[in-house]
């Protein structure tokens, strides 16, 4: 997969040279390419932004800079294999709420451009300049405003980045991941323990060593029940009960 980032930040994604995207990019399974947006300005100052049409406090991110950079980081893709098509990922909190099934969905794409915006947003004809010629995701990570969204863009990158083949070892997996599509699709993870067997006067509960798989399983799956009904009760609703009657059924 390749990844393509047009920031006024650039160090800002330094993260992505380290842990997990770090290793993949090191394995040739990613390659990461961070721009600065002011590469595409031509005035003294390196304009970015101005005020807003209509008046309204802060500032916009003008179009021309975002523009040239994304044409020319498209051109640097599509010179390579002409039939090349980013798809433009751009976080706000605006945006479609970013979960695990988009995650999943941006994985199976092989080029992904990001264009993290600061101040008060990019002036809104460059998303329909290029949301004529590619696929444009506006994604929220949440319903909070940053400053920017460069950290909005390390945490998709992560999230799609560990669902890529190969880059999660054997020791991890996210084939059971919580919100993975499936009978437990929506439920929360329940609670995890290793060893020492005791910690502080603290035990294990009896059924984790017990060999019982079936229990075991069931155990977990009541666990889930139990942390999503008090910490996300709005994923209740939307479980399907033939699902986890289901899951029930096979333990
Ligand atoms: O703040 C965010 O992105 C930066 C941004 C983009 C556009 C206008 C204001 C701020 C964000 C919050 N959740 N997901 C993204």
């Amino acid at each position: 997969m390749r990844l393509d980032v047009v920031t006024i930040f650039p160090e800002y994604l330094e993260p992505l040279n380290v842990s997990l995207v770090g290793k993949a990019r090191a394995r040739g399974q990613l390659d990461v390419r961070v721009h600065d947006l002011r590469q595409w300005t031509h005035d003294r100052h390196n304009t970015v932004d101005d005020t807003p049409y209509g008046g309204g406090p802060g500032m916009v991110m003008k179009p021309d800079p975002w523009g040239e950079a994304l044409d020319a980081v498209i051109a640097s893709g599509t010179a390579a294999d002409p039939d090349a098509r980013p798809v433009l990922v751009v976080p706000t909190p605006s945006g479609v709420p970013f979960t695990q099934r988009l995650a999943v969905e941006l994985s199976e794409r092989p080029w992904l451009v990001f264009a993290p915006a600061r101040y008060e947003g990019i002036d809104r004809r460059v998303i329909e300049e290029y949301g004529e010629r590619l696929d444009v995701y506006e994604v929220s990570i949440g319903d909070y405003v940053l400053a920017g969204g460069e950290a909005a863009v390390l945490v998709i990158t992560e999230a799609v980045a560990r669902l890529l083949p190969g880059v999660l070892g054997n020791a991890e997996s996210h084939q059971d991941d919580s919100f993975a599509p499936g009978a437990m699709a929506d439920l929360l993870e329940g609670p995890v323990y290793t060893k020492p067997p005791q910690w502080r006067g603290r035990g294990i509960p009896e059924v984790l060593v017990s060999g019982h798989h079936g229990r075991i399983a069931r155990w977990r799956r009541d666990e889930a029940f139990r942390r999503t009904s008090r910490n996300r009760p709005d994923l209740i609703e939307r479980c399907d009960p033939a699902a986890l009657d289901k899951h029930d059924r096979a333990l």
